[in-house]
């Protein structure tokens, strides 16, 4: 007998089974299938002749494999089993958005021009025909060991082998076009010194999808093999603890016990699916009655319909009922479409319920968040379910993960992502039967401590939520499934042959049509097999439920202070050298830096002087030179600790807008971000100086008190006026309704990071009006960076992230002359840019008497295009804002128009559910 390594035969794999067959034998050979899979087979038959519940278990079956079979009689009497294709069940008609970057322009990953050659070396007209094959290195001997399993892609004189994970490992030219042609299963061939022998045929979708490369995804027998794969602790049975009947529950089988613990039948009842045949086959094995799962009507009825949806596609994901033997989902609906209640219904619903016999689902559930977000999880579970249904367990320093383990009160613990891994080997320990990990993106890296410590728990049902997209960058994606339901893309190198590459380099400019299509396709299969498990629904859903918002972008003079600096600074040998080409330890990132602080405020840029004279001996040489003869630019009796608001554009634009809102919206208060401290600081003082109350939220502020901080001022008594907040340490997951004003005082290069912002005032639970302000520097590097932010959008369409920041940003030279210009004449320049007709000179037309007048250009009234949701604008959306001149005689916003005196130009767009107020 031969024997083979060829992991077709080894592992078991039922979808490569029929492949493999020793050297030399016929194609009937191939019909002999394994026993296991056999008996199954037979099994099924002779239940169908007993006339038993035949049918029932054949669905079973195939259900189970999450493939098509056929069976068919040979004439050699057996049963010959072809796996046709795969497709995974889909029990919910969830709308699926998932992975639009992999049609997007969006990817600057490294590739390897694997692409190109997956598009066999073309002769022109001859058929490209797939096979799969076993191989072994040639030898003489009798008894063939065959070594591996194998794709063969042959087209008219040539052949290329590659292995499973995509890579050539044999090539070979000057075949017979004709024995190639009609070359099929039971042949051999010799290929780079290597013998092969074919098993099959590939439908050239099968090869262009990725899929002939995927062990078997989504069939059950492979799922353990894929696993054994992987370094993970192995998972526990997902239904173990909790769902092993005991005696007890034997004998209360027979009782009346079995009963939906709410009614299904009420009018508003959440129901979930129940599960398949073949889940039932595989998890009741003890037959116990099916039992409605119903969500708890207290908290069902507050759920908006994309949030049903969501839990039931939670419900599917983590009960194993979307992708056999997979447990993992990810729910990354945008900002503020309450990922966290749909979470709260989930476990409370799965803690108390179970669709077998009654027995709940989870005994203990672990939730990982950000610290500042572990008060907050607490707080909703109370605003959803009351203090007296559950109870929750936060662990902080008083309280350690001890009490938990001791204490029978507790079902859920909550903890920060910093304190889990300073307690791991504790929670290594809690047999939790759901982990959910919430701003989840931060496990795109698989190789980070916290990655690792996560993925070591046991705990086979992970969730992750997050509202930033995370299909930016393949690897991380693959992370991030990766966690989930570990092993379902293959291995790394296996996914990034396969699917990552082939994408990327279709997204090169230089990738020919093959190349295009193939990336396509691999795009196209990865998002159907990643399709069933992740979620993402845009803001869109919940506009409806939530007040209008109005947004302005307002262009804010810079000062003579300001203007007299910024030509000095681009004058400076520094700047000159970067564009040049220079580019050896990022001196253009000073540069930028140092206009960026000019823009906020030219005290920042004089503190920043300061420090470096004090400081003469840090290496810093471009920064250092960068300031020469800077200083004499500033009055001599000039202080940073004195500023005074005159000398900022947009801080004088600033204390006038507050001034106003005080006056008109005397109730309402303000939210006001900037992405650095020391602007804070400003801000601050400013507060100050006008007697505003305030209370303020950075990076140094303790974890601890966060929420606190968070929770005074959103109450009805709170007496801050303005919540001074800094974007990057407090931007995810906080609600901010207690505010109606946001005013973002600087721009950062990344919009997922100003959108973030915005999206903590405008979310569920606002009750007012939302206005948004943005202030941009007239002419300078705050208009290019919006500029930059808007019309990459344009381009590519591309998703963003929050974790790329000007280091991550190439510039080309051509990029850094436009940063590195000041336009002094233009009151607008993002204007100019959309050579829109009007030039900012025509008169505004108020909404009323702009229905009756014929759109000219820049006035086209609001809410025209695409209802506006919190991605990032494009170019062309923005084009159809309304937009006018600060130097128009009556604006149409008593706020704008009691701060224009030092405004240039402005955009202002309402998006409302109803009408636009
Ligand atoms: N059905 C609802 N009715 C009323 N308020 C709701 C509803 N669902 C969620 N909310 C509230 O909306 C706010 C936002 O929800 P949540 O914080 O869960 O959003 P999120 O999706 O996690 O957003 P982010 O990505 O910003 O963290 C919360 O205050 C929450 O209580
Ligand atoms: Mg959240």
């Amino acid at each position: 007998m031969r024997r083979s390594a060829a992991p077709s035969q080894v592992l078991g794999n039922v979808a490569k089974k029929p492949r493999f067959i020793p050297p030399g034998k016929s194609n009937t050979v191939c019909l002999k299938i394994e026993t296991k899979e056999m008996d199954q087979e037979m099994n099924l038959k002779e239940m169908d002749e007993k006339g038993g519940s035949a049918s029932l278990l054949s669905e079973v079956y195939s259900q189970n494999q999450n493939a098509n079979f056929t069976q068919s009689v040979e004439s050699s009497g057996k049963v010959k089993t072809t796996k046709e294709c795969f497709s995974a069940s889909k029990s919910s008609n969830v709308e699926m958005k998932t992975l639009d970057m992999l049609k997007a322009d969006a990817l600057c990953l490294p590739t390897s021009g694997t692409a190109k050659e997956e598009a066999v070396q073309k002769e022109p007209d001859c058929l490209v025909k797939y096979f799969s094959v076993v191989w072994c290195k040639a030898s003489k001997k009798k008894h063939k060991k065959w070594e591996g399993d194998a794709v063969l892609i042959t087209k008219g004189k040539s052949v290329i082998l590659k292995d499973m994970e995509g890579k050539d490992i044999g090539r070979g030219t000057g075949y017979k076009s004709k024995e190639l042609d009609s070359l099929d299963e039971g042949q051999t061939l010799m290929v780079g010194g290597k013998e092969i022998e074919v098993m099959g045929i590939i439908s050239a979708d099968d090869f262009s999808s990725g899929r002939c490369f995927q062990a078997g995804i989504g069939t059950h027998d492979t799922v353990s093999t894929v696993l054994s794969q992987t370094n993970m602790k192995p998972f526990c049975k997902p239904f173990k603890s909790v769902c092993q009947p005991n005696s007890k529950e034997n004998a209360l089988k027979d009782s009346q016990s079995y009963k939906p613990r709410h009614d299904p039948n009420a009018s508003n009842s959440l129901v979930m699916p129940r599960p398949n045949a073949s889940h039932q086959w595989t998890f009741n094995k003890a037959g116990l009655p099916m039992v409605d799962v119903v969500v708890d009507p207290y908290i069902a009825n507050n759920l908006r319909p994309h949030q049903k949806e969501g839990i039931i596609f939670l419900y599917e994901c983590v009960m194993g009922m979307r992708v056999s033997g997979r447990f993992g989902a990810i729910l990354a609906d945008e900002m503020g479409l309450g990922k966290t209640l749909q979470c709260i219904a989930l476990v409370w619903t799965l803690l108390r319920q179970g669709v077998y016999g009654c027995k709940p689902v989870l005994k203990q559930a672990l939730i990982v968040t950000p610290g500042s977000l572990v008060k907050n999880w607490k707080k909703e579970f109370q605003k959803w379910l009351g203090s007296e249904r559950i109870k929750v367990f936060t662990v902080d320093q008083d309280h350690k993960v001890e009490e938990f383990i001791n204490s029978p009160l507790y079902s859920v613990m909550i903890i920060s992502y910093e304190m889990l891994l300073r307690s791991l080997n504790q929670i290594q320990a809690i047999e939790f039967n759901l982990l959910i990990c919430d701003e989840g993106h931060r496990l795109k890296n698989s190789s980070i401590k916290t990655t690792t410590a996560l993925a070591s728990l046991s705990c086979e049902r992970r969730i992750i939520l997050t509202g930033t997209p995370i299909q930016n960058d393949l690897q991380e994606f693959y992370a991030l499934i990766e966690f989930v339901n570990p092993g379902i893309l293959g291995s790394s190198s296996t996914y990034r042959k396969i699917y990552e590459e082939p994408i990327v380099r279709s997204r090169e400019p230089s990738a020919t049509k093959d190349e295009k299509e193939l990336g396509e396709k691999r795009a196209a299969e990865l998002t159907r097999l990643t399709g069933l498990f992740i979620l993402r629904r845009t803001q869109e859903i919940i506009n409806e439920f939530l007040p209008p918002k109005k947004e302005s972008i307002i262009f804010c003079r810079p000062t003579a202070l300001q203007l007299e600096l910024y030509r000095k600074l681009l004058s400076s040998p520094v700047i000159r050298s970067c564009l040049q080409g220079r580019l050896e330890n990022s001196p253009h990132l000073i540069c930028i830096g140092a206009l960026k602080k000019l823009c906020n405020h030219p005290c920042l840029l004089f503190k920043a002087i300061k420090e470096k004279t004090c400081n003469p001996m840090s290496d810093e040489h471009d920064e250092s030179s960068l300031y020469e003869g800077l200083i004499d630019v500033f009055p001599q009796d000039y202080t940073s600790d004195t500023f005074s608001e005159t000398d900022s554009g947009k801080l004088q634009v600033l204390v006038k807008l507050l001034a106003a809102i005080r006056e008109l919206n005397s109730s309402e208060r303000v939210v006001l971000v900037s992405n650095y401290t020391q602007t804070l600081n400003i801000l601050q003082e400013t507060c100050k100086r006008y007697g505003y109350s305030y209370t303020r939220l950075d990076g140094h502020t303790p974890v601890s008190q966060r929420q606190q901080i968070v929770d005074t001022f959103n109450s009805k008594f709170s007496p801050a006026f303005i919540f001074l907040l800094s974007s990057k340490a407090g931007g995810v997951g906080l609600n901010l309704v207690g505010a109606s004003h946001l005013i973002l005082y600087d721009i950062d290069w990344n919009p997922a990071t100003d959108i973030q912002a915005m999206a903590r005032v405008w979310r569920d639970g606002q009750k007012h009006t939302v206005y948004i302000y943005r202030l941009l520097t007239t002419g300078s590097i705050e208009e290019k960076i919006y500029q930059r932010q808007i019309s990459k959008q344009d381009l590519s369409g591309a998703v963003v992230d929050l974790s790329k920041t000007s280091e991550h940003i190439h510039f080309s030279i051509e990029e850094l002359r436009n940063l590195f210009t000041l336009h002094e004449d233009s009151s607008c320049v993002t204007h100019d840019l959309l050579e829109c007709d009007c030039m900012g000179k025509k008169d505004h037309q108020n909404p009323s008497s702009e229905k009756h007048s014929i759109p000219r250009g820049c006035q086209l009234g609001q809410n025209h295009g695409k209802p506006n949701s919190k991605k990032p604008l494009s170019m062309s959306q923005l084009m159809q804002w309304k937009h006018f001149s600060g130097q128009h005689q009556a604006l149409p916003d008593s706020f704008m128009e009691r701060i224009k005196e030092n405004v240039s130009f402005i955009f202002q767009n309402v998006t409302s559910p109803t009408s636009p107020t």
